[in-house]
């Protein structure tokens, strides 16, 4: 029986990688810094696996920025607009590599990066590669090729990690009407043949080809184009072992289509699906030779390994199978997953009880090899006594009165339609809020955050390790909500906020202050580029003690008379951004957050805040990978976002913001959170987005994002109003409001102010424009 990995977190223990990448892109220091980090984090990661003795240790899992971007790059899918970037001489093959990544505004060059989306239903991002009629695609990089190298040469045989052929099309857009990307499959094939050949020659024994689309609905053509590839792969090499991996769901309907391909081992994964492995038992898989690799720990969550119920899907597979054709594995890529659990050293942080709960990539690695010490007991007794350290664990995690607080269930249980109805219908709202507020034609405002300088961050490094006091630290903060306020009313922004300086991220500040949670000081986990979150971990009821952000609202509304907005994070982000339980329902989980938002909500209107953003961009992330199972989950989270939000009165304006999204096939259930006002990231798509509101007539005011924010490129007020004219042809003016695509932490402030002046000149034409057109004072 084999152990595998199916991939290896890449930031480093302590996000090295970021932190060399970001040195980098400032110029502060050279490639080769940034080359060698990359060199040491893959060694590193290497090392600590064959130490733990895995049999099959993932390589080409390292990426400089996302593994989607590396297969573009890789098989030359490297969008036109680049290719003057190539042709210059005095740039590099990184030059070009970021330059696709992350947009290039150099020498008089302005090229957009490619676009960036959401990886399944993870808070991971990968780069959609771009296609186009008839592409033709050919070896550009040996990224592969080398790191397989690179790993032997340190005596370190791997298996290298490829994204599929055709989750690779499948993961990207068409550029042009009239064709689906699917069809390019011929064309793409021969350039993997060419560098599995070359892999096979320096001697991999197994590939590991990612399949993901496997565990979505896919049409006909596109399962079609699995039985060409893998019949045309295995005609290709005879001798090379291939694995195709799937993740994240079961493999539903694709299951009889997977069991056929004509590989050598299929990964499936048992934590998202733990059926699965009866139904694919019960399938003319056993009559094969394909070895079935059983992804039983799991690479999206932070909780140990039940070494027992593990042990029973081994044991069940090895009788039906025989030990060969079994293999031990996580449930997916340990790219979800934070580095390491012995990094977590403050007992105050995390304390020694709750942190014998927890396993992060590192610990993952090792529970993968002593199952198979475990699965090789034959003795029950002995068996038993092996298991015991283990069942201890999950034994004191389920009786342990941290755990569960009878007062939230019942809070949970007596939830009824009451408390997801606002009092009025929207149209009445609208009036009322509208007599209340007595804001401008296209109001204007910002979605939350202003860029979160290195000052304030290394002020709240030093709050926490004790080098500067409370006291002195919400002075600093206070002083930036300040400069904040009096720049927005110099500029003539409507609707204030007051930055969220104080926030160390939108989902962890709000764990930090719930009862229930508990946080890791070095639990990074790779968000994209070299952006990283910290989930926080829910490991009890949740519960809120006291106001969460009050005070800071309140004190930033004492300093304007502009409108200044509450600003929270909305139950169903803040569950899908933090490591959950997995010991009860997402769903029963989610209710208890939106509980206390509802609670944080109504005490921002008693203490006088008339406008209140709850903010849920991650809302669609949440979705099930079959469609089949999202009317259920759209219910339930819908449902939570209405708890949340229906506890004031008609004349609070309730805001939502949504990014990194499609809305078509959800919008009905968007509308369903009946948010008097909805943000969302537009600009990207030229407002191509609002054609689901418009379509579907969305009744409520709507703000689309004027500009994209995670560019440093500063818009123009002609482009601003080109895309407000754009959203005036589908929106009616009155409910239109204008806005940036999403909050500004991640920018610096001079394109900060450069880029909202511009957003609040156009805005003013076009009040200039609607007044002298028709008449209506805006
Ligand atoms: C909106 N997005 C978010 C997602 N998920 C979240 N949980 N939060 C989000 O905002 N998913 C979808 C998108 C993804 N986008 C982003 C955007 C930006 C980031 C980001 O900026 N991450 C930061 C880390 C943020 C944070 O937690 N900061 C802390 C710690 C800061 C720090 O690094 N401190 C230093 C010491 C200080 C110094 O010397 O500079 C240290 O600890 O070493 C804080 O501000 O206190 C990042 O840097 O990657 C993520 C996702
Ligand atoms: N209020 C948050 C939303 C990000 S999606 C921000 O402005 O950063
Ligand atoms: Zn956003």
């Amino acid at each position: 029986m084999l152990t595998q990995n199916l991939g290896y977190p890449r930031i480093g223990a302590f996000r090295e990688l970021k932190k060399a990448s970001e040195l980098y892109w400032s110029g502060k220091e050279s490639l080769q810094h940034l080359l060698t980090t990359g060199k040491k984090i893959r060694e590193a990661n290497w090392t600590l696996q064959k130490n733990a003795h895995i049999d099959l240790i993932p390589s080409n899992d390292f990426s400089f920025y996302d593994q989607v971007l590396d297969m573009s790059f890789t098989v030359n899918a490297i969008p036109e607009r680049y290719h003057e970037i190539a042709e210059d001489r005095n740039n590099t093959e990184t030059d070009l590599y970021f330059a696709m990544a992350r947009g290039y505004q150099k020498d008089g060059k302005d090229i957009i990066a490619m676009e960036m989306t959401k990886w399944f239903d993870t808070n991971y991002h990968y780069i959609v590669p771009e296609f186009h009629k008839n592409q033709k695609f050919s070896l550009f990089s040996n990224k592969i090729t080398n790191e397989y190298q690179e790993a032997k040469v340190l005596g370190i045989e791997t298996k290298p990690v490829i994204i599929g052929p055709v989750s690779y099309l499948l993961l990207g857009k068409e550029k042009e009407d009239g064709f689906h990307r699917i069809e390019l499959i011929k064309n793409l094939l021969p350039v993997y043949i060419e560098i599995i050949e070359k892999l096979e020659k320096m001697g991999a024994q197994w590939i590991q080809l990612d399949e993901p689309f496997l565990t979505l609905d896919l049409s006909d053509e596109e399962k079609k184009a699995y039985h060409l590839v893998y019949d045309q792969l295995r005609k290709k090499f005879p001798y090379l072992k291939i694995m195709v991996a799937t993740y994240f769901d079961c493999t539903g309907d694709n299951l009889g289509l997977a069991v056929v391909l004509p590989i050598d081992a299929l990964h499936i994964d048992l934590v998202r699906c733990p059926s699965q492995l009866n139904d694919i038992l019960q399938t003319s898989f056993i009559l094969s030779n394909t070895i079935l690799s059983l992804g039983v720990i799991d690479g999206r969550n932070i909780w140990i390994n039940d070494f027992e119920k593990s042990l029973s899907f081994i044991q069940k597979a090895i009788d039906v199978l025989g030990e060969d054709r079994v293999m031990i594995a996580p449930s997916c890529s340990l790219l979800h997953s934070p580095c390491d659990l012995d990094n977590e050293k403050d007992e105050s942080v995390l304390t020694a009880e709750i942190k014998q709960w927890m396993a992060f990539a590192k610990q993952k690695i090792e529970e993968v090899a002593n199952l198979k010490k475990l699965a090789s007991i034959k003795d029950p007794q002995k068996l038993a006594i092996a298991l015991k350290p283990n069942k201890d664990i999950i034994e004191s995690r389920k009786n342990s009165p941290l755990i569960h607080k009878p007062q939230v269930k019942e809070r949970v249980r007596n939830i009824s339609d009451v408390h997801s109805r606002r009092a009025s219908a929207f149209k009445i709202r609208q009036k009322k809020q509208e007599e209340a507020l007595n804001l401008p034609l296209f109001p204007t405002t910002t979605i939350g955050s202003f860029p979160q300088t290195d000052e304030i961050r290394q002020l709240r490094a030093k709050l926490k390790n004790g080098t500067l006091s409370q006291d002195e630290y919400e002075q600093k903060v206070k002083s930036e909500i300040d400069r904040s306020i009096l720049w927005q009313e110099e500029i003539g922004i409507d609707v204030l906020v007051h930055g969220e300086f104080e926030r160390n991220d939108m989902v962890e500040y709000f764990g930090e202050q719930l009862d229930g949670y508990v946080f890791s000081q070095n639990g990074w986990v790779q968000s994209y580029g070299s952006r990283c979150v910290k989930p926080p971990i829910i490991y009890g009821d949740i519960e809120r003690s006291k106001p969460m952000t009050v005070k800071w609202s309140q004190y930033a509304q004492s300093r304007t008379n502009h409108y200044m907005k509450g600003m929270l994070t909305g139950p169903v982000t803040i569950l899908q951004w933090s490591f959950v339980r997995d010991d009860q329902s997402r769903s029963e989980t989610t209710m208890q957050i939106a509980l206390a938002i509802r609670d944080e909500v109504t005490d921002l209107e008693k203490a006088g805040i008339k406008i209140i953003q709850i903010d849920e961009p991650a809302i669609r992330e949440g979705l099930p990978l079959h469609k089949a199972d999202w009317d259920y989950y759209l219910n339930w989270a819908v449902k939570a976002f209405r708890i949340s939000a229906s506890g004031v009165k008609d004349e609070t304006q309730i805001h939502t913001h949504m990014c990194y999204s499609e809305f078509n096939d959800i919008i009905s259930h968007i509308a369903n959170m009946d948010a008097d006002v909805i943000t969302i990231e537009t600009s990207r798509s030229q407002m191509e987005l609002l054609d689901a509101f418009a379509d579907f007539n969305y009744p409520n005011e709507i703000g689309p994002g004027v500009y994209d924010i995670h560019s440093p490129r500063v818009p123009s007020v002609s482009e601003i109003e080109n895309l407000l004219e754009k959203a005036l042809a589908v929106i009616p003016a009155r409910n239109l409001w204008v806005n940036p695509d999403c909050g500004l932490k991640t920018r610096k402030w001079a394109e900060t102010e450069l880029a909202l002046k511009n957003m609040m000149i156009a805005t003013k034409k076009l009040r200039q424009r609607i007044k002298e057109t028709s008449g209506i004072e805006a």
